[in-house]
């Protein structure tokens, strides 16, 4: 397997309290994995410490092979083309669309931002539209497609992508959807995603790796997932969330 992210037992955590306990994973490059388990299984504690944003106490975060543990947030944006978009609003609401975008691309400079603008919005049209508004009065879903946009200024190969439906309706999720499965496909970007609408995040992600307790307890297709009777039980670690499969 081409491993674009690989953690080797990997423990990190929060003061003194661990959550990821000699964590072992792969998630395939130019491939979309999704992060499923249950609540307080560490998901978002994964994207959290491959972005540089936890300390790693034990074991080795590989990218492209290359051992990036301990790496700055800013140096994997940077060097590494690792871009993250966590959970929630993220956005200057009281900027415009375009300041936003100009602000994303804060460490590429102010020409090959504005050259790059362009192609960014071309693919959310919605939100060109509306590209002198303040951020603040878009939707939640044209809210969360400038995030992803932002993020695309700085041409990532590899995207962490935190929830990125809540708060939007299914329709909208389609969309966030299929621009992560283009990004993918069109242009090799391996997408590392937590999302708790996993049954239609299985539809188009490639591969599902299911963690509990910080540990990875399952790494399959993401369709063999869909296709088995025990799904539930998988996904929520036997607890039972009905609503967050829907
Ligand atoms: N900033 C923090 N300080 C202390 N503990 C934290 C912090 N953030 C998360 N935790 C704890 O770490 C554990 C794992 O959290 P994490 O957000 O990674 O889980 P998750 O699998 O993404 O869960 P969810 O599905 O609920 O979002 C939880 O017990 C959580 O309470």
């Amino acid at each position: 397997m081409d491993a674009a992210i690989e953690f080797q037992d990997v423990v990190a955590g929060y003061g003194d309290f661990m959550i990821l306990n000699k964590l072992k994973l792969r998630a395939t490059r130019g491939k979309i994995t999704l992060l499923i388990g249950p609540n307080g299984a560490g998901k978002s504690t994964v994207l959290k410490t491959l972005f540089g944003l936890l300390k790693v106490r034990q074991g080795r975060v590989l990218l492209q092979g290359e051992d990036i543990t301990g790496a700055s947030a800013r140096d994997l944006l940077v060097k590494h083309g690792v871009a993250f978009v966590p959970q929630g609003r993220n956005l200057f609401g009281q900027l415009s669309v375009y300041e936003n975008l100009e602000l994303g691309g804060i460490t590429l400079g102010t020409r090959i931002t504005r050259e790059r603008i362009p192609e960014v919005l071309s693919l959310f049209p919605r939100v060109q539209e509306r590209l002198h508004s303040a951020a603040s009065s878009l939707s939640g879903g044209e809210q969360k497609q400038l995030e992803v946009g932002r993020a695309l200024l700085l041409r990532p190969r590899v995207l962490l992508i935190d929830e990125p439906s809540i708060g939007l309706s299914p329709l909208v999720v389609q969309d966030v959807f299929r621009l992560l499965r283009k990004l993918a496909d069109e242009q090799g970007v391996t997408v590392l995603m937590v999302e708790q609408n996993v049954k239609s995040a299985l539809k188009m992600a490639d591969d599902a790796i299911a963690l509990e307790a910080g540990r990875l307890v399952l790494h399959k297709p993401a369709d063999e997932l869909l296709a088995d009777p025990d799904i539930e039980r998988l996904f929520l670690g036997g607890g039972h969330v009905p609503a967050a499969i829907a």
